[in-house]
Order: structure tokens, then sequence, then C-alpha cells
């Protein structure tokens, strides 16, 4: 893959897209598309590109999803009222991932699978745009899952989706906004936009800092739940929505080039999606842990709790730039078996800048 590769558009057309015309103007088709992950993000990104691209090849490690897809069109485990496109295919996760000729690839697995799959997939992840969605921080090397894509394929042609991104809500086709951290050749871009034209989409050239939010925002998810788990006034809710958020901005001001990137999806609406709505497991798992009805190890309990799995490392990494992250701090604290949780928010209060 070289650096000044031209990307499939509406006139250029390569070998394996496919350009028609509607109604509506001329809409590439792409014509083949991977998506690695048959959990619900990976799934509802293949039903969401399978409206616009012309097959879907999802890769699973699980058997029995494989065949509920390619017998039933339907995710029995994550979806199962959900009728899938039918130009959707499921392939069992082997030692080769047969993506050859597929113009782009997603990988949707939790971030503490990313390195793994990614180097059993090595070379052949070589020559296609590679997306990731996943939301997470490798420990210790503090990479996020890009840099960890990029070292193991070495493939320079990368992009990240980030947003207030509910999978059931993207597989249900309704409204969503997200960024999409990519360099900023226009014509990666303009591959994105097609991959992804069912989202209001914005962009930033700074790919780590849009990837960062993602993980931001599920530490804080976990924080309000546990202040929400004590405080139950809307005051008080707001008043920590509003600590988090200037927390996250803090950090965020010290690494990122993008002066734009506080009002985008992958900022703003991803951490208030997440920090204000059950429906996230983050959240839920700040609730649970807050009012005690779980314990660790709930990480062994197979639900994708990214926050909790990223807390250590993006304290760490703050801490690179001498930065201070208060909430942060009280979230690991506490995820840590410091059960006092009231103790530990009346702490943040009386510190609170
Ligand atoms: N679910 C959501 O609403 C959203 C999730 N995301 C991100 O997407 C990423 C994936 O999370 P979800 O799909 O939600 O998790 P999930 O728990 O719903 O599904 C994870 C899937 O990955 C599979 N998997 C795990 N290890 C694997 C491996 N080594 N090889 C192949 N498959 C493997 C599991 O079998 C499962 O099907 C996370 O980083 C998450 O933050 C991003 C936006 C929204
Ligand atoms: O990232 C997400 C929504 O954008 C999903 O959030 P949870 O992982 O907290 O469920």
């Amino acid at each position: 893959m070289d650096g000044n590769r031209r990307y499939p558009r509406f006139k250029v057309c390569r070998k394996h897209c496919r350009c028609s015309l509607r109604r509506t103007g001329a809409i590439l088709m792409i014509s083949k598309v991977g998506v690695i992950g048959a959990g619900s993000m990976g799934t509802a990104v293949a039903q969401s590109i399978s409206r616009r691209a012309g097959e879907v090849f999802i890769f699973g490690r699980k058997k029995e999803i494989v065949d509920s897809i390619n017998t039933d069109n339907r995710n029995a485990n994550y979806f199962p009222g959900l009728r899938l496109n039918p130009n959707i295919r499921a392939r069992l996760m082997g030692d080769r991932l047969d993506v050859a000729g597929c113009a782009a690839v997603v990988i949707a697995v939790p971030s503490s699978e990313v390195r793994s799959v990614v180097k059993a997939a090595g070379d052949d992840l070589s020559d296609q745009i590679l997306v990731t969605v996943s939301k997470g921080l490798e420990y210790p090397s503090l990479k996020t899952m890009s840099e960890i894509i990029r070292d193991e394929t070495g493939n320079p042609d990368m992009a990240c989706f980030s947003g207030p991104t509910f999978a059931d809500e993207i597989a249900y086709g309704h409204i969503a906004g997200a960024t999409i951290g990519a360099g900023d050749d226009p014509s990666l871009r303009a591959t994105m936009s097609d991959l992804f034209g069912e989202f209001i989409l914005d962009f930033s050239d700074d790919l780590r800092a849009v990837e960062l939010c993602g993980v931001l925002k599920n530490v804080y998810a976990i924080g309000t739940g546990m202040w929400d788990s004590v405080y139950s006034n809307h005051n008080e809710h707001y008043t920590f929505l509003n600590m988090c958020y200037k927390e996250m901005c803090t950090f965020l001001k010290a690494i990122s080039h993008d002066k734009d990137i506080f009002t985008k999806f992958c900022c703003f609406g991803d951490f208030n999606l997440t920090a204000n709505v059950d429906k996230s497991r983050n959240r839920t798992l700040g609730l649970m842990v807050g009012k005690k009805i779980v314990k660790t190890p709930y990480l062994e309990s197979g639900v994708t709790f990214e926050g909790s799995r990223s807390v250590k490392g993006i304290i760490e990494l703050a801490d690179t730039h001498d930065i201070d992250l208060p909430i942060a701090r009280f979230v690991y604290d506490v995820l840590s078996g410091n059960n006092n949780v009231r103790a530990s928010v009346d702490t943040l209060v009386r510190k609170a800048p």
C-alpha cells in the first residue's frame, strides 16, 4: 500500500468498486467490506454498511453466531429480533482472514483483543483501509487501537470511528453522529464518508485524540455512575457531569492539536451519551459498583467494560503530561476495591477545582 493510493471515489473507481447512479445522485457502492468482530458493534456496523456496500463479510470466532447469520440472517446472541441484510455473510475466524478485495476492514473487537486479532491477521490486513471502532488503551504500552494496528500490520491507511453510537440504535438505523479520525487525505475522508454515509460525520486529523476521547468518556461514565449511586438530585448530577467534562477537556487541551475536538461527536456527544444513559455498560458498572451490587472480579463477567480496563492507563498517560485527573483517580480507586464510595465522592467535592 503506498501512501499516495487513490481511494475509490465517485469518478475514480478501482476494480473492486462499483458505481451506480441513483435518483439521489451518484452513490459509490463499495463492493466489499470486512468487519472483524461479530458482537454488538461489529454486527451493527455491518448492518449499517451493508445498506451502502455490495457485500459485507463479518468475521466471528463463535460458530453458532456465524451459522445464525448465514442461515437465518440473524445474530441470535446480540440482536435476535433484527433481520440482517442478505448481503452480510459471516465467516469463522481462522488462521487467515479472507479479506481479499475488501476496500476497507473495520476492527470491532474489545480493545483487549485488538493486538492478538490483528497480529494473527498480519499480512491479510496490509492492503485495505483499516478502521477501528474499539475504544480502549493498551496497558502498559499506552497505545491506542490504531497505533496497535499499525504496529502489527504496517498499514499506514488507518482511520477511527467514534461518537455517540450505541450499537443497537445503529443496527436499527437510527440517526447518529460520529467523528472520523483520519489523516487529512481528502480521498481517505471521502471513502470514510461513503462507508459511514448513514451517519452525521465530523472529522479530525488528530486520530490519537479522537481515540482518546473514546477512552476518557468511558472512564467518566463509570465515575458518573458511581456519583449517581450516592447523589440523586439533578443539580448534583449535572454539577458532576461538568466536573468530568472539565477534567476531560484539560487532558485533551494538553494532548490534542485539534482545537475543535471539544465540540466533536467523539467528545461532547459520546461523553454525554455514555455518562447519562443507563444503556451504557460503563455507566451501569459505575452504578453497580457504587451501590455495591458487584465487586471485582466483574471483569470476568464477559461483558465488555472498556473503561475499567483503560482507567489506569489514562491516569499514567496524564501523568506523562503532568496532568492530574482526580476523577479518573477516584474511579480507579473505587474499582480497585476502596468501596467507601460516599467518602471518596465527598473527598472529590471538597477538592473540586
Ligand atoms: N456496543 C456499543 O454500543 C459500542 C461499542 N463500541 C466499541 O466496540 C468494541 C467492541 O465492543 P462490543 O461490540 O460492544 O462488545 P461485545 O461484547 O458486544 O462483542 C465483542 C465481540 O468480540 C468477540 N471477540 C472477543 N475476542 C475476540 C477475538 N480474540 N477474536 C474474534 N472475536 C473476538 C466476542 O466474541 C464478541 O462477539 C469496544 O471497544 C466498544 O467500546 C463502540 C461504540 C458503541
Ligand atoms: O461507546 C459506546 C457508545 O458510544 C458504548 O458505551 P458502553 O461501552 O458504555 O456501553
